[in-house]
């Protein structure tokens, strides 16, 4: 479980989190909704000590971040908003190996998560690609398909659609949601709620650093109304 128990935290004397508490169980689908700049990018850094609060906790399976990043880090898989921040190697599969590696995996174990996490993200076969020549949007494919190869318990992702095509988003969408169901604790932080409200377990609303909303789906899509995010008609 990862879970913030009363988390502030500002950047240079600005609040940016105020008094958040949430827990994310495993095995939950929980979808991550608020306007630009009310805090979720901020928030989801929390999650395996990239930032540390300035007061109140964050807890991965009941430890305190900073008290073993190592453990935060490798039960944490996180998948950030900009995919070239996130690559080490040229090539595809070496860039998806290079986690599983640096876990001391045989071999055959690496080779296994490698084709899994391309399968996963519809990129099989793509191992020798460049990835400085994949587009936009197979370039996410391939941040999301790193994180994967790790087997995380709990799997953090922001804004990770950037550049998909309709079809790409769906299946990532629904790869996320079987992993929720395989019992992985999944934070997904995104805009775009189209269909996402409708294979997540629970939305959280932020607005100006505050959890606003925090249910299931079907009761919190109408408190959404006012916080400048796209809710999905129909
Ligand atoms: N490194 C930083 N230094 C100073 N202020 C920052 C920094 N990073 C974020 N902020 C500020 O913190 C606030 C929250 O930003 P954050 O990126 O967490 O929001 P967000 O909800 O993820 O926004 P978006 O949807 O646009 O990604 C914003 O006002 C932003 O300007």
């Amino acid at each position: 479980m990862i879970e913030f128990r009363s988390v502030s935290y500002a950047f240079d004397d600005v609040p940016v989190l105020e008094d958040v508490s949430l827990s994310i169980d495993d095995g939950e689908f929980v979808l991550l909704a608020g306007a630009n700049g009310s805090g979720k990018t901020t928030l989801l850094r929390h999650c395996n000590g990239l930032l540390t609060p300035d007061s109140g906790t964050v807890r991965v399976d009941g430890t305190p971040v900073e008290d073993d990043l190592i453990a935060a880090r490798s039960s944490v898989g996180m998948v950030f908003q900009h995919p070239r921040d996130q690559f080490v190697s040229a090539t595809v599969g070496a860039d998806i190996a290079f986690g599983p590696e640096n876990l001391g995996l045989e071999r055959t174990e690496i080779d296994r998560r490698v084709d899994a996490a391309l399968a996963a993200v519809n990129m099989t076969g793509r191992e020798d690609d460049r990835i400085d020549a994949l587009s936009g949007g197979e370039q996410s494919r391939v941040a999301i398909a790193g994180a994967l190869a790790m087997e995380p318990t709990h799997l953090v992702l922001d804004e990770p659609f950037t550049g998909l095509d309709d079809p790409a988003r769906r299946s990532v969408l629904e790869r996320l949601a079987s992993l929720a169901a395989d019992g992985t604790g999944v934070l997904l932080a995104t805009h775009d709620l189209r269909d996402v409200c409708e294979l997540a377990d629970r939305v959280i609303a932020m607005r100006d650093g505050r959890v606003v909303v925090d249910g299931p789906p079907a009761n919190a899509l109408g408190d959404l109304d006012g916080l400048e995010v796209r809710v999905p008609s129909g």
